[in-house]
């Protein structure tokens, strides 16, 4: 046993290093929040998501999300569509490579990304895109970090003639789950319910489907899945298949499992997130290894604020004894910043 380290966007995290093993963890351990109150005109109800959103933000990162609204036909959908994406000749997905884009947007190859730097490359194959944004959209001529035009694959290919609307139709509605989820962070947080609403309506909210294939026999350490990671955002909404890969590390530095619970999403908080209340939320480092001897899939959106929205230390996450422990920093330099040191080519530009 050897104890390693991780970066995460606000510092270093010290882990023990055991290899690929997770322990199969009670339940529990990642929480199971019922999101159906949040739509109750009860206040007391909503109060209690944003008590049981506290609770799993501090002291876990992770927490499953039920009722979230998303219809399983959406879901369906867009894994359907992402086989199909995903079966292409590579040739024709390298058209929409993310090297041709500013902002990360369309198709990296199996090892193109290196979520962990000190790893070799993830065994992953990803398709990225955000909000759809109009060539004239006025927002675009700002030239901020996150507002950018997608790549889509051309629609005559076999299979892509509904990809685009199809991965849309998704984002759409798992951007509404994740308007609710920052209105339980308010709650979470002591802030008034609708605080965080102004600052999403146009928000960072990149989703990327992924193709894992299974990897077996001796696997090196140093190229799974993704690499031990935190995420860069507020949160990330997780819809996966129903293969377990998902690995978690613990408050103890101990890896355990997550695996897929039927109908529910993982949601997690990002390094943002933790940035923005003085590390009161904790952005939790994970990672996935596919050894499920078969191809796994997954949608994570990586939901933050709008662009422009400074990222402040929360008034109510600091005190005197607690003053604030980060300088403000716009949310889309903050992303930029973290994406530019996961892919190889943008750092030779
Ligand atoms: O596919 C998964 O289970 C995890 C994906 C993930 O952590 C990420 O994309 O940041
Ligand atoms: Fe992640």
């Amino acid at each position: 046993m050897s104890i390693a380290t991780v970066d995460t966007g606000n510092g270093p995290r010290a882990f023990f290093e055991f290899g690929l093993e997770a322990k199969p963890t009670p339940f529990d351990a990642i929480p199971l929040i019922d999101f159906g109150p949040m739509l109750s005109d009860d206040p007391a109800e909503r109060a209690k998501v944003g008590a049981e959103v506290r609770k799993a933000c501090t002291e876990v990162g992770f927490f499953y999300a039920l009722n979230h609204g998303v219809p399983k036909k959406v879901i369906d959908n867009t894994f359907a569509a992402a086989h199909r994406f995903f079966a292409l000749p590579d040739m024709i997905k390298q058209t929409i490579s993310v090297e041709k884009s500013d902002n990360n947007r369309g198709y990296t190859a199996l090892l193109g990304e290196n979520t962990d730097p000190t790893a070799k490359g993830d065994m992953h194959e990803a398709f990225d895109f955000a909000l759809e944004m109009d060539a004239d959209d006025p927002d675009l001529a700002k030239g901020l970090f996150g507002y950018a035009p997608n790549q889509w694959p051309d629609p005559n290919h076999e299979g892509m003639n509904d990809f685009r609307q199809t991965l849309l139709t998704y984002h759409e509605e798992a951007l509404t789950f994740g308007a609710r989820i920052f209105q339980a962070f308010a709650l979470a947080l002591e802030l008034p319910e609708d605080y965080f609403t102004p600052k999403i309506t146009k928000p960072l909210a990149v989703a990327r489907v992924l193709h894992y294939p299974p990897q077996e026999g001796k696997i090196d350490e140093k190229q799974i899945g993704i690499g031990a990671h935190s995420d860069y955002e507020c949160f990330t909404i997780l819809c996966t298949d129903e293969k377990a890969a998902l690995q978690v590390l613990n408050a103890a530095g101990e890896w355990i499992e997550a695996p897929p619970v039927e109908g529910a999403f993982i949601v997690n908080v990002g390094d943002m997130m933790e940035r923005w209340t003085n590390d009161y939320f904790k952005s939790t480092i994970h990672r996935a290894i596919n050894r499920s001897g078969k191809q796994r899939y997954s949608i994570p959106l990586f939901f933050g604020t709008n662009p422009d929205v400074e990222i402040a230390v929360l008034e109510s996450c600091q005190s005197a004894s607690n003053p604030p422990r980060y300088e403000p920093i716009q949310a889309g330099a903050y992303v930029e910043q973290r994406i530019t040191e996961t892919y190889a080519h943008r750092q030779e530009d």
